[in-house]
């Protein structure tokens, strides 16, 4: 599913009303109209239901104006507040507002308050909160500063009288790039957006203050959204589930790749435990797992079907620059490379992990502490040969950007495009709501996984599912789609089973077969 901005949004509008010819005032009547259905939907009013539709004055107050027709047509009573001097609104809006005015006479129970400043909202105040439900219409995609006065205290009367609210377009309050709340937001139940659904929907906290969301098509025909155009989507299943074709009879273990793990030190065996195993849970034929020579007995009993190769090592036990050559050779026989999980960041580890940047033409999946031995210079990646997943958590992303981490997590969708583009690699930004963002400026978001999922060691086996999906022959680009997203189901299906938390990194590994299964097969 595509997300958009409100730029892109308007523009789309622009282009239909003025360039198609389909008239706005068509595509207000189509959004006021698919707006009721899905209130009535949610709701289900009756003729003894008091509806407040809170307008403001541009064309979001407009599309609240034909909802206030449409549900007076079907005998709810309903009350227009309008936010704004009546001669202050124009256009499709104010035609709308006039035809809710001449039907007036015949629907006694309903009515329109004007509230054009605080004074008028002293005295309606009390009016306005005692309704069953609200509409709001106040604001939508222009909103274009944080949200003050008047129009801040009907925001707040209408969240405290927790009554269900239903936001035409967007909650008003909510930045429609973003999810941030300018200022204070509309608490909304559900929410009708025309179009398609906008990135402050989807982005927390947006994503709760929007409730259940239901993308209302109004007439903007499909060539107008300028696909190429559209760079942000939320991954579906059926958009991973055609990656993971039927297996051949006469297959064979060396028909699904060969993953060459190089991972671990003293202490943190088990990440590279989890990384290996969780790529063979994930399908890879074979896996084997470098580690340095002083935890390989340690490493084989963590491991029963990856194989394990004791290597050169520094004198901290991580692995050793010294044993380049050989990694080399290992890597000649192999279809991918991950690198990181455990491995330190001793500054001969360093050295390795850059020489295997610059020199390793396996495709590169590279975590934790891969990832921080590039922070101190991350121009090596552009001296590459092979694709590159990076995987960083927010803080990691931090050093890799040199940026704080409270940043990253601002601007999320921006931290990751821009690295991703500037360095040319595929750029997993995990955290609440994932995001996968490609070299060519496309940006995913991962909508499964919960926060169960806090817990150390689950990056390490989502390294191992992208690095096997990607020794099996998955694109790097599918690959890390594709892991991010099984990785966050079976989070999920833990949750379900486990509860909200008190699951390990461990437990996701067995789980990945059944969840690939019941949601991709
Ligand atoms: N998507 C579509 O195809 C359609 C969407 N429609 C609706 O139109 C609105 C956008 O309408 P617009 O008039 O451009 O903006 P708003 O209604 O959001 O008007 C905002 C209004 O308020 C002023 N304003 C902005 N920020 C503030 C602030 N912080 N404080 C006070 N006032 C503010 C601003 O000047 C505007 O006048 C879209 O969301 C849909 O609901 C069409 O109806 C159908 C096609
Ligand atoms: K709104």
């Amino acid at each position: 599913m595509f997300i958009v901005t409100s730029e892109q949004m308007q523009h789309m509008d622009r282009f239909t009303i003025e360039k198609f010819g389909i008239p706005g005032r068509v595509l207000m009547e189509n959004a006021g109209r698919g707006a009721v259905d899905f209130f009535m939907e949610q709701f289900q009013p009756t003729p003894a239901t008091r509806v407040a539709v809170v307008a403001g004055r541009g064309n979001n107050g407009g599309d609240g104006w034909v909802m206030a027709r449409y549900l007076m047509e079907k005998q709810i009573p309903v009350t227009v507040f309008l936010l704004s001097a009546q001669d202050r609104v124009k256009g499709d809006a104010k035609a709308n507002m006039d035809l809710v005015e001449k039907l007036l006479p015949y629907f006694p129970d309903c009515g329109v308050v004007e509230i054009s400043d605080a004074a008028a909202l002293d005295r309606e105040k009390t009016r306005l909160i005692h309704h069953d439900l609200f509409v709001d219409a106040i604001f939508g995609t222009g909103l274009n500063s944080d949200v003050r006065g008047m129009f801040k205290t009907v925001i707040q009367c209408i969240n405290q009288t927790n009554k269900p609210v239903f936001a035409v377009d967007i909650p008003s309050g909510l930045n429609a790039d973003t999810g941030a709340v300018c200022g204070v937001c509309i608490n909304a139940a559900a929410t009708a957006t025309f179009g398609f659904a906008k990135i402050g929907h989807i982005l927390h906290p947006g994503n709760e203050y929007t409730g259940k969301l239901q993308v209302i098509d109004i007439g903007i025909p499909g060539f107008a959204a300028g696909k190429q155009d559209l760079w942000f989507q939320v991954m579906e299943k059926q958009t991973i589930a055609p990656l993971f074709p039927a297996r051949a009879f006469n297959s064979h273990k060396g028909s699904f790749g060969h993953l060459l793990v190089l991972a671990g030190s003293p202490g943190k065996t088990g990440a590279a435990a989890l990384c290996a195993n969780a790529a063979k849970r994930i399908g890879t034929g074979l896996v084997t797992a470098g580690v340095p020579e002083g935890i390989n007995a340690v490493m084989e009993t963590l491991v029963v079907e990856p194989m394990t190769v004791p290597l050169p090592e520094t004198a901290s036990g991580t692995l050793s620059p010294n044993g380049l050559d050989r990694i080399l050779s290992l890597a000649e026989n192999r279809q991918a490379l991950a690198l990181g999980p455990g491995l330190g960041t001793d500054p001969d580890t360093r050295k390795l992990v850059t020489a295997l940047v610059e020199t390793c033409s396996l495709p590169l999946i590279m975590d934790a502490d891969a990832v921080n031995c590039l922070a101190e210079n991350p121009t090596v990646l552009k001296s590459r040969t092979s694709p590159a997943v990076l995987t960083p958590h927010p803080g990691e992303m931090a050093r890799l950007a040199g940026i704080y981490t409270s940043e990253v997590q601002a601007d999320r969708p921006g931290t990751a495009r821009t690295f991703a583009q500037d360095f040319n690699v595929i750029l997993v930004l995990k955290g609440a709501q994932t995001l996968i963002a490609l070299p060519d400026g496309r940006l995913f978001l991962c909508p499964a996984g919960n926060p169960g999922m806090a817990t150390g060691g689950m990056g390490d086996v989502l390294t191992g599912m992208i690095a096997g999906l990607a020794a099996q022959g998955f694109s790097l680009e599918n690959a890390a789609l594709a892991g991010v997203f099984i990785h966050g189901l079976c989070g999920d299906l833990l949750a379900d089973i486990f509860g909200g938390f008190g699951f390990l990194a461990g437990d996701m590994i067995r789980n990945i077969p059944e969840t690939i299964h019941r949601h991709l097969t």
